[in-house]
């Protein structure tokens, strides 16, 4: 990781508009984006390995895909000039060109060849037609006019990739499509960047683990849970390190050592105004971090900074510290922490597609936040999408997250939404 340039007052100073007590989310998002650093520490791996991965450098391609020209149809190759204008041409066959074969023999004018998809192109010809539309005469074949132009059916070398060409970009997270590629240039290993490693924890006395017993008063602590399953879909290295008490010592050493091992650290609980809260006191002590109440619902609290490793300034993790709520962790963690990881791993993403449906229920919506209505995108019988939210709305209602398969995004300035209106959708699926 390169060391951190500037203070987080001199990258708030950059920001618009940067009200720590009311901030905008496009704002936080700034805010976010000039604040992570990049991992650049590279390694090699097998390209099956490196699906998902991030690219670490530009691949260029090294030779032409496909390598000649060569048939896209089972049927004959012939020269273009040749094809009569009306009627049929008879064409005498020269022989056949099969895939994996180069094509010796010459080809004299008023000949074709029997060729196959995927063969070398014979010398001097530059057409195929394909084989069903052809009528075989004895050794000829009759080809009627106007099926074929010259040029088609014929695939050019380095029509895929060109010899020289960037295949691939660096930043790039490695699709199948890309794994492929990898394979089409001859690639067996590629360089793709480091895993980011994320440690998280949740904070509060409230919460009991899984297979505990549960006293009065007390939740099962579930943030772990949705927090591991969001970072595991993400491809990053996760470090689960508990329920941390609600007890300065405790929390510090958490804190250490989360910074320690990790980039990046991810807490729940704990950055609000309640009393038996210390997370907030000690963050505060572990590092620079700034407490922000964000204009959105849900998700309003959100700690955010840098936070060193025992005393170790050229080693610091930044802190993500999400608000308690089961909803609010996944909300602020889709709004935030996703893109600033991706962009931590070295990532070039691109901001993730919002579609426009129209809205089944109104909703009540004040300009000057931006609000996440969990929402169920369905297709109607006429084939057009529509969304409407899942029952209750609160932060601590989970179900909501579970039922929905999609966000409805009502921004910053938009007022209250009439049943009908085409409303703002951030899809599940893909999402991570
Ligand atoms: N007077 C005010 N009270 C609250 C405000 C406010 O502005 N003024 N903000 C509310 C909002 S919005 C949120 S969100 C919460 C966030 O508070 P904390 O981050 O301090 O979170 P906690 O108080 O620790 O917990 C909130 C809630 O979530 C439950 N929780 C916490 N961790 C987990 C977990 N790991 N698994 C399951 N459930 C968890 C916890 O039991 C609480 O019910 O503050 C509001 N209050
Ligand atoms: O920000 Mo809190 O998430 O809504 O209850």
């Amino acid at each position: 990781m390169s060391a951190p340039l500037q203070s987080l007052q001199e990258i708030a100073s950059c920001v618009a508009g940067y009200d720590p007590q009311a901030l905008p989310v496009a704002q936080a998002q700034e805010f976010i984006a000039r604040l992570v650093p990049r991992v650049t520490t590279r390694e090699q791996l097998p390209i099956r390995a490196a699906l998902g991965r991030v690219l670490a450098q530009d691949i260029v391609s090294t030779i032409n895909v496909p390598a000649h020209d060569n048939s896209a149809m089972d049927g004959y190759a012939l020269r273009g000039f040749e094809l009569a204008a009306e009627g049929t041409t008879r064409l005498k066959v020269a022989g056949t060109g099969l895939a994996g074969q180069n094509y010796e023999g010459e080809v004299p004018i008023g000949h074709c060849v029997r060729i196959m998809t995927g063969a070398v192109m014979p010398a001097g010809l530059d057409t195929v037609v394909p084989q069903e539309f052809t009528q075989v005469d004895g050794d000829a074949v009759l080809v009627p006019a106007d099926i074929v132009r010259p040029g088609d059916n014929r695939r050019l070398a380095g029509e895929d990739l060109g010899l020289g060409e960037v295949a691939l970009a660096a930043g790039r997270v490695l699709r199948p499509a890309d794994i492929g590629m990898l394979a089409s240039l001859g690639l067996p290993e590629v360089a793709v960047l480091r895993r980011l490693r994320v440690a998280f924890f949740s904070t509060g006395d409230e919460l009991r683990s899984v297979g505990e017993e549960l006293p009065t008063g007390c939740v099962y602590d579930s943030n772990r849970y949705t927090l591991w399953a969001m970072l595991q879909r993400l491809g990053v290295e996760v470090l689960d390190m508990g329920v941390v008490r609600d007890d300065p010592v405790a929390l510090a050493e958490a804190f250490r050592e989360a910074a320690a091992s990790a980039d990046a650290v991810i807490t729940s609980g704990g950055v609000s105004v309640g009393e038996a809260d210390h997370t907030k006191q000690v963050m505060a002590e572990m590092g620079e971090v700034l407490f922000w109440r964000i204009a959105m619902r849900p998700g309003r609290p959100m700690a955010i900074g840098r936070i060193a490793a025992n005393g170790d300034a050229s080693h610091q993790a930044i802190l993500f510290g999400l608000p308690g709520n089961p909803v609010a962790v996944m909300v602020t963690f889709y709004a935030f922490v996703r893109e600033a990881l991706l962009a931590m791993s070295g990532a070039t993403s691109s901001p993730l597609p919002l579609l426009r449906v129209p809205c089944l229920s109104a909703m009540r919506k004040k300009p000057g936040r931006t609000e996440y209505q969990r929402g169920i995108l369905s297709r109607r019988h006429d084939g057009h999408w529509q969304v409407a939210v899942t029952g209750a709305q609160g932060s601590g209602i989970l179900r909501s997250m579970s039922e929905a398969n999609c966000l409805v995004v009502l921004q910053h300035d938009q007022g209250h939404v009439m049943a009908g209106d085409l409303v703002e959708v951030l899809s599940f699926d893909g999402l991570v």
